[in-house]
């Protein structure tokens, strides 16, 4: 694992996250979100306090099992060759596509959205401000900026920071969008070890304390599979260094979008 300060800086939102020509594609007609678990069986747990928030069956097995036969037919686009310096390497193929719509369905026709704007974390309430810091400002929903990610034995994301990433985000009730920024990344996991991908865990890598300090770094922090979970981590300026680690077997799939708070 590399020392805070030894690991030179690559992030994931520049180029690899670039519409390229080829990746701009018609809206899918995606598959309804059923079955899904009542809010009552959902809750906010805390992998890495500030840092990583998880919701277990947050989709279905079920949904999952559709959701991905349905991605399987999407245009999705291997990475592009070498990526640009500074880049992070990613080795996946991918579908990325501007959908308000999808990402509104995600945030508002899960329990998403009351999970984090109003859901006890740790089985804690959260007053107004500190939901505010948690979440980095007013949360308004769902970066429309989705990507797909399959990860086929071999596969993997190398190491990286994500960034924080201005949005013009798109408003109901008012006629201009709403200038807003991204602050947590989502991963939606839609496979694991039960439906046969061994590997590509998510493993993070927290800060030391200090960089003079002569204290052992700490443990990296490995996220394994699991089918219809919701991960959550903190980006931008405070992202922990992370990877998505390759795949052993089977198919890893992936749905990312990100947090959005007003600007
Ligand atoms: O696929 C993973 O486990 C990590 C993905 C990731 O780091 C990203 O989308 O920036
Ligand atoms: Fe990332």
């Amino acid at each position: 694992m590399p020392a805070k300060g030894q690991h030179k800086k690559k992030t994931a939102s520049a180029a690899t996250d670039i519409n390229t020509q080829a990746e701009v594609s018609a809206r899918p007609n995606w598959p309804p979100f059923a079955p899904l678990l009542p809010e009552a069986d959902l809750s906010l747990h805390t992998l890495h306090k500030d840092q990583i928030v998880t919701i277990a069956n947050f989709w279905t097995s079920t949904l999952c099992k559709n959701f991905v036969a349905f991605l399987a037919s999407l245009p999705l686009v291997t990475t592009p060759g070498k990526p640009k310096k500074g880049d992070a390497v990613r080795v996946n193929d991918r579908f990325q596509i501007e959908d308000a719509a999808f990402a509104e369905r995600l945030w508002s026709g899960t329990c998403l959205k009351t999970l984090v704007l109003h859901g006890e974390v740790d089985g804690a309430d959260l007053d107004t401000d500190s939901r505010r810091q948690l979440w980095g400002g007013e949360v308004l929903g769902l970066n429309p900026n989705i990507r797909i990610y399959r990860y086929n034995k071999g596969q993997f994301f190398d190491q990286h920071y994500d960034d924080s990433n201005n949005v013009s985000f798109p408003s109901a009730i008012a006629s201009a969008p709403i200038p807003a920024k991204t602050t947590w990344t989502l991963l939606l996991y839609l496979t694991s070890p039960a439906t046969g991908c061994k590997g590509g865990e998510t493993v993070f890598y927290p800060d030391s304390p200090s960089k003079k300090s002569k204290e052992p770094p700490p443990e990296p922090i490995t996220v394994g599979l699991e089918t219809g979970m919701a991960l959550l981590h903190r980006h931008g300026r405070e992202c922990m260094l992370h990877e998505g680690r390759e795949v052993l077997e089977g198919e890893k799939w992936v749905i990312r979008s990100d947090l959005c708070v007003r600007r």
